[in-house]
């Protein structure tokens, strides 16, 4: 029989996961919600057979209890469970997909002992390509670290790192996902401003998307083998000498979109450290 997951927040990282979860074959049995917005448990009752359940009976039940509300409302939600898990012999591991706050600071508001894992997602995770980053705290061991990697394995990828590295984390592979979604925006409207009807337009763009994506994790792509593809040669690759991309990444360069990345990765790692500061 498969584990509890109650999942506290049914916002959109709460319904990646459920979602994900229950397209990669999991029974929606197992997967409880609680959320505080009545319509939208609903909504996540009715389009993935899942239960809503109270904060007490997620705690009760839950083999794993996710925490999936925004950084402000954590403090107040850990302070729900802690008050049912008080009562409680059999205690869940807590996974904490919260930007920002510290393993330390969950560990602090609940019962001594919890085993807690950081842990920063992507929304990829309900189409099943998650990029999960771990980290333990200091009660989570072996085994609760495993069964977090079978959890979240099954809505994608999962990688350690050192808590001190969930920040970067949150601002790479985190937010990650919106900038893609900017780019391509961006690129559709522009396609847009010169002629080309928006469907059309999005149906290149997101194809074209998917089909960079797949060289980038294709083993081989860029001509090398037993390599992981470089972004830089399957560039290369596209850039022909006095070609169209040539003129268009020497415009890019100009108007300094790699700075510009560099600044917003930037950005987003500082607040993730600002919102352990002021939440954690
Ligand atoms: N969205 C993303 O791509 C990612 C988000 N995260 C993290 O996930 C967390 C949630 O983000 P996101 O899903 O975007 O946020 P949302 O606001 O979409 O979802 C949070 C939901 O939880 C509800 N809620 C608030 N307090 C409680 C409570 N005590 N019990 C039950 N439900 C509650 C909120 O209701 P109400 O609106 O009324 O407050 C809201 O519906 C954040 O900590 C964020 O840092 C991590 C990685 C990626
Ligand atoms: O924007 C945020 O704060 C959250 C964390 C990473 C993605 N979304």
């Amino acid at each position: 029989m498969s584990s509890t997951v109650g999942v506290l927040g049914g916002g959109k990282i709460g319904e990646a996961l459920l979602g994900g979860l229950v397209s990669a074959g999991r029974d929606p049995g197992s997967l409880l919600v609680v959320e505080a917005v009545a319509a939208r448990a609903a909504e996540l009752t009715e389009r993935h057979g899942i239960t809503a359940v109270d904060v007490a009976e997620a705690a009760r039940r839950a083999d794993v209890l996710v925490v999936a509300v925004k950084p402000g409302d954590v403090p107040g939600a850990l302070d729900e469970v802690s008050q049912t898990l008080g009562g409680c012999a059999d205690r869940p591991t807590v996974i904490s997909l919260a930007a920002g706050i510290p393993t330390s600071a969950i560990e602090a508001r609940l019962p001594a002992g919890v085993p807690v894992v950081r842990v920063m997602p992507n929304t990829p995770m309900l189409v099943g390509r998650a990029m999960c980053v771990l980290s333990p705290g200091a009660a989570a061991g072996d085994a609760e670290l495993a069964a977090a990697e079978e959890l979240l394995g099954a809505v994608g990828r999962t990688v350690r790192v050192a808590e001190a590295q969930q920040d970067l984390a949150t601002a790479l592979s985190g937010s990650g996902p919106a900038y893609v979604f900017l780019l391509a925006e961006a690129m559709i409207d522009a396609g847009v401003a010169l002629g080309l009807p928006r469907p059309v337009a999005t149906e290149l763009v997101t194809a074209t998307v998917e089909g960079a994506g797949g060289l980038l994790t294709t083993p081989g792509s860029d001509g090398r083998e037993g390599a992981a593809p470089h972004p830089g040669l399957l560039r290369e690759a596209v850039t022909s000498p006095g070609g169209t991309t040539a003129a268009a990444l020497g415009s890019l360069e100009a108007d300094g979109l790699r700075a510009a990345l560099a600044r917003a990765v930037t950005a987003a790692r500082d607040r993730s450290v600002a919102l352990g500061e002021q939440y954690g």
